[in-house]
């Protein structure tokens, strides 16, 4: 069953078609790819599902509902989070708290937050917290000021706080970039453990290592069009997608 189905999406910046006429499906509980050369129109059909930038013509729809026109926030409460090339997390604040805010705002929604000074004696929102940080291996960190982390870890709080929503949908900007080989490996596995809670994951990602281990379906754009898609072997093989992506390099 499809979880998200994007139909002739198209977006413009004045002379620049960014992207031309996109159809894109995803099927619920899979790890599906985007990858393309730089300029493919990659983030900006991420922000199209994300509803920070909205398609020129186009729809993106999520189940049944219609996320076109949507404001990101409202994006996040059907079901959909992302996680970005640069984590929005909140520097001064602990690893705990972090966790604490979205997993408070799940349950009580986002006006409950101007209560946040008493989450500390709410046992369910800090046990909530406390286990999505043992998921991405930062318990031991929880007291810590967030901007103390290194990267790799201030992305995997993000994750944390992305998966306290108990989100249907993860978007993924680039999840291992900037990372060295080692945590690369490390979120390799965290991914695919979130991957067996049934999560369906769209990832864009650079890292060819990274598309082959997760992957079931990868879409490559090029040039604001989709010129390939299929599973990973084949994509990897595909003559079209050499010449578009690494000019013709093989991947
Ligand atoms: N806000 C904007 N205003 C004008 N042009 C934009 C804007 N955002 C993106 N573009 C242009 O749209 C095209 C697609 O850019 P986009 O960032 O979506 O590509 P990408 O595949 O994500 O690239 P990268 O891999 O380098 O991040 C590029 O030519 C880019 O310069």
């Amino acid at each position: 069953m499809e979880i998200l189905k994007v139909e002739g999406v198209n977006k413009s910046f004045g002379g620049l078609r960014a992207l031309n006429n996109v159809n894109f499906k995803v099927e619920e509980g899979t790890v599906h790819a985007i990858i393309g050369p730089n300029g493919a129109g990659k983030s900006t059909f991420l922000n199209c599902m994300i509803g920070r930038l909205v398609p020129d013509t186009g729809t993106v729809m999520f189940g049944d509902v219609s996320l076109t026109g949507m404001k990101p926030h409202q994006i996040n409460q059907v079901g959909v989070s992302r996680v970005f090339q640069t984590p929005e997390i909140f520097g001064d604040l602990t690893l705990l708290e972090n966790v604490m805010i979205p997993t408070l705002a799940k349950r009580d929604g986002e006006f409950a937050l101007h209560a946040f000074v008493r989450v500390d004696q709410d046992t369910e929102v800090r046990d909530k917290a406390l286990h999505m940080l043992e998921d991405v291996g930062l318990v031991e960190k929880r007291e810590m000021v967030a901007n103390s982390l290194s990267r790799g870890d201030k992305r995997r709080l993000e994750l944390a706080m992305c998966l306290s929503q108990d989100p249907k949908l993860l978007l993924l900007d680039e999840p291992t970039a900037g990372m060295s080989r080692a945590d690369t490996n490390n979120t390799i596995d965290l991914l695919k453990r979130i991957g067996d809670r049934g999560i369906t994951k769209v990832v864009i990602e650079h890292d060819m290592h990274v598309v082959f281990s997760l992957a079931q379906k990868v879409t490559v754009l090029a040039q604001g069009a989709i010129i390939a898609e299929g599973k990973p072997e084949d994509i990897k093989g595909d003559p079209r997608v050499q010449e578009a992506y690494l000019g013709g390099a093989h991947l």
